[in-house]
Order: structure tokens, then sequence, then C-alpha cells
């Protein structure tokens, strides 16, 4: 185990000091491109000002002979575009496979000064994010970077789901987690074939009515990744890092993709993925405040002046407690309404510095 004192100290001498804390930025949606997809990367240019995070995939979704093309894709996409407010991250491929190790030996010197994240699949361990924090140390020094690139894990295993807390806490550089929930799902037997989502089989149903036993009971569908998320979220926020919901498959059903996003947003969730241009703005509406909650939450606060003792706001209980969950909503609503100036109208708070 490091000593509390030397865990932030750079792990290769030249390389920059890790972060004591992750930046908050705007990343409800992390948008996912093939890099070796010509047809997705010349979209890039009209995307970019339209998502929080623009992820070049190199992992599942990238046929296998197709790896390398993807990788010097993602050099290009970097060199070629101008990324402004946009984050720019990569998801490599994991480090047991045959492209992982040269993902990292190519993008860091070639690009990672303009790298933000870099998403590691199918962390199983803390043992996974010593390696590749004290690579990435190495090849930072190399390359003369002045800014550590941070680490993001995908949770796709069981262990990994077992480890939750050791490898948010594993390295100063942990940005966040996202749920993965189809190679999870595989991980762990589940018999669900779908890529994350309700199942119409996980169900709960109505108790019999006794006075018409033969009466159709009501069947409600319950969320197979609530525990899950409950778990990344608690994990997340002990460690002051940042969970996200990840993919949603089935990309016509635009109704439960919402729905999805939503169910994580309320439990602690700040982003999900979009795997299609069409989730993008599905997943900006869900991780933006509602208007009427913001309105609620200035409300609340406003009554409750030094933000102690107990008040009566339209009929309900506001004390020490709930003024700080409208302070969470509030804060949410001021950093995006800075960013957005149609946020920032929409609210009533102060937009972007002109
Ligand atoms: C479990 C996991 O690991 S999830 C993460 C891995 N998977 C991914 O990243 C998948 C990313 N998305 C995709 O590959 C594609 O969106 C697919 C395969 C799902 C659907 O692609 P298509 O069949 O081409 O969809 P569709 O025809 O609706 O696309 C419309 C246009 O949007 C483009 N487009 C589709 N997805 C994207 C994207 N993610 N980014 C940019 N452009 C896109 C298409 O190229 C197409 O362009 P065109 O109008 O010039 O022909
Ligand atoms: C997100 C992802 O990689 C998965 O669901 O497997
Ligand atoms: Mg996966």
């Amino acid at each position: 185990m490091r000593s509390a004192k030397d865990f932030f100290a750079p792990l290769a001498v030249g390389a920059p000091t890790p972060p004591r804390d992750i930046p908050w930025r705007p990343s409800r949606v992390i948008h996912f491109f093939d890099p070796s997809n010509e047809k997705m990367a010349a979209k890039l240019p009209g995307l970019i000002p339209r998502v929080d995070v623009l992820l070049g995939n190199l992992e599942d979704g990238v046929r296998a002979d197709n790896k390398i093309a993807a990788r010097e894709g993602l050099v290009k996409v970097a060199e070629g575009n101008d990324f402004g407010e946009t984050q720019f991250w990569v998801r490599v491929n994991s480090i047991d496979s045959p492209w992982g190790l040269d993902d990292l030996l190519t993008l860091v010197p070639a690009i990672g000064a303009k790298l933000d994240v870099i998403m590691l699949p199918k962390v199983q361990g803390a043992e996974d994010i010593h390696y590749i924090d004290r690579l990435l140390a190495q090849l930072e020094a190399k390359a003369g970077l002045t800014r550590p690139i941070l680490v993001h894990a995908i949770l796709e295993t069981a262990r990994g789901v077992g480890n939750v807390e050791e490898i948010c806490a594993a390295s100063p550089r942990m940005q966040g987690l996202s749920l993965g929930p189809a190679d999870l799902a595989a991980d762990r037997r589940m018999k669900t074939t779908r890529v994350g989502g309700g199942h119409p089989g996980y169900l709960v149903r109505q108790d019999p009515n006794p006075d018409a036993p033969d009466a159709v009971r009501a069947t409600f569908q319950q969320d197979p990744w609530h525990y899950t998320l409950a778990r990344m979220v608690d994990a997340c926020v002990a460690h002051g890092i940042m969970p996200y919901y990840g993919p949603f498959g089935d990309i016509a059903d635009v109704t439960a993709c919402e729905d999805q996003f939503r169910n994580a947003f309320l439990l602690g969730a700040v982003g999900a993925w979009s795997l299609h241009p069409v989730q993008i703005d599905i997943a900006k509406k869900v991780f933006s405040p509602e208007v009427k909650d913001v309105e609620w939450a200035k409300k609340v606060v406003d009554a409750m002046g030094d933000g102690t003792g107990a008040v009566m706001v339209n009929g309900t209980m506001q004390d020490d407690a709930s003024v700080k969950q409208c302070r969470v909503i509030l804060d949410l609503a001021r950093r995006l309404a800075a960013r957005d100036a149609d946020l920032a109208a929409a609210y009533g708070l102060a937009g972007p510095a002109a």
C-alpha cells in the first residue's frame, strides 16, 4: 500500500503532479464514435460543439481488423479538430488484449496533450489502475506532458463490482466510473441479451384480488441495473469522482433510453453515453435539471435563509438537510448555465461571461 504522504507524488521522474481534485466540467453526454469509420469522423465538426465529451472508441464495437485504423484515425481526429470546451476522451482496448499496450504507447506521445481522459474497459481491481497509473506517468514524462491524463474505469465484471471501492481509490487520476451493462450481464451470467435497460421478465406482480381471483394482475418492470448503479454512485462520491450510466443499445427506443438515463440521473449519475447522434439531446436534457426543479430549489434556498432550522414551503417541511438537496440541484444548474446561454435563460441564472 502506498503511503498517504506520497500518494500525490508523480510515479515517474518528470511526470506531471497528480491532481488533488477532479475538475468539474459538463459531462452529461459522452458521445462514442469509431475513428476507423470515415462517415462518422466526417460528422465530428458538427458534433463536437453539441456534446460535452467526444470519445473515440477503440475497444468493443470496432472490428478486430480495424483496430489499427481506429487508433490512427483517432490521432488524425485529435490533430485535425479544435475541441473548444468539449472534452476529448478515448476508450482504449483492455490491458489484457493484443492492442491495449500499443494504444497507450501510440496515443500518449502523439496526442497526450489533447486527451483529457482515458477510459479503461474491463477493470477488475485496483491492480489494473496501478498498472496504467505508472505506465501513464512514464509516458507523460517521456512526452514532456505538463497535465496529467485522467483515468475512467468501466465497471463491467462481477469482480470489478466487488472491488468498486478499491478501484475508485486506486489513483488520484481516477476521474469516474461508467456502468458496462452488456459485458457485466455476460460476466455475471445474467440472462438478458440487451445492452442496458429493463427486461419484460424482470418484474413484480400485483397481489391477487381475493374478490376477483381471475382478474388480470398488473405487473411492473423493475430496473436490473439499480443495485450496481447505486453501488457505483456511493463508491464514486466517497472518493470524489464521477459516476455515469453507460450505453443504451436500443437506439430506436428513445423513450426507454430517456427513462433509463433519468433513473441514473435521479440516483446521482452525472451523465450517460450516446452511441448514436439521436441519443445526444436525450442525455443533455435528462442530465440538466428541470426548470421546475431549479425554481423549487431557489424557493427553498431563499426560504431557508442561513440554511438552518425548519420552515414550511408550499405545505412541506424544509430543513438543514432538504436545503442541501436543493443546493445540489441549484449548484448543477448554475454550473451548466455558466456555459450555456439557453439554459441560463431558462433557469433565470447567470450565463456565460460575454
Ligand atoms: C456495449 C458497448 O461497448 S457500447 C460502445 C461500443 N459501441 C459503439 O460505440 C457503437 C457506436 N455507434 C454505431 O456504431 C452506430 O451508431 C450503429 C452501428 C449503432 C448504427 O449505425 P448506422 O446503422 O449507420 O445508423 P444510422 O443509419 O441511423 O446513422 C445515421 C447517420 O449517423 C451516423 N452515425 C451513426 N452513429 C454515429 C456516431 N456514434 N457518431 C457519429 N455519427 C454516427 C451514420 O454514419 C450515418 O451517417 P450518414 O447519414 O452519413 O450515412
Ligand atoms: C459499456 C460496455 O462496455 C458494456 O456494456 O459492456
Ligand atoms: Mg464492455
